[in-house]
């Protein structure tokens, strides 16, 4: 069983999703990517979020630019949690996305994480503290990273003296 699915709307956001992956893959957390979108693959997203649970998947993180539908559209199929990565896009630097991952009506939410490279890590990181919570590895795997940050910080504090 696969724990962490990742989509995206185009193979334009590999670049950006590529940061949830290695993060996943860091904590080793067990994941898939896929090419989903709302508006261009209407019935084939309808129909990955209808047998995502059913699949085994615990989260989904969906990485989507512009008038980015397709997380919303993922949380409106689906009873799994759904973390939104809004893609940096060209013309409006990412806010399109962010606004439209965001403003969710009540009811259904996507747990929205920041614009670009920093949101999309942590959306990985965020996907495996959901999991954490039914697999004991992933929180000792958790624990090592923030003890890893915490040293970096702590080493960058250092080279000011
Ligand atoms: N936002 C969506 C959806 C969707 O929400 O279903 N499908 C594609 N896209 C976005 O369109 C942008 C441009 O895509 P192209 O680079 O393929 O033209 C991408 O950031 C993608 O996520």
């Amino acid at each position: 069983m696969t724990d962490v699915a990742i989509v995206m709307g185009s193979i334009s956001d590999w670049s950006t999703m590529k940061a949830t992956a290695d993060m996943l893959t860091e904590l080793g957390v067990s994941y898939e990517t896929q090419i989903i979108s709302a508006h261009r693959m209407p019935m084939e997203m309808v129909a990955f979020a209808q047998q995502a649970q059913a699949k085994g998947y615990r989260v989904i993180i969906a990485g989507a630019g512009g008038a980015a539908h397709l997380p919303g559209m993922l949380a409106a199929n689906t009873i799994l949690p759904v973390i939104g990565v809004p893609i940096q896009s060209k013309a409006l630097n990412g806010m399109d996305s962010l606004l439209s991952i965001v403003q969710m009506p009540s009811g259904v939410p996507v747990a929205t994480v920041a614009i670009g490279q920093a949101g999309a890590v942590n959306a990985g990181i965020l996907a495996t503290q959901i999991c954490g919570l039914q697999i004991p590895a992933y929180q000792t795997a958790l624990t090592t990273y923030q003890q890893k940050l915490h040293q970096k910080a702590v080493a960058s504090n250092e080279q000011l003296n």
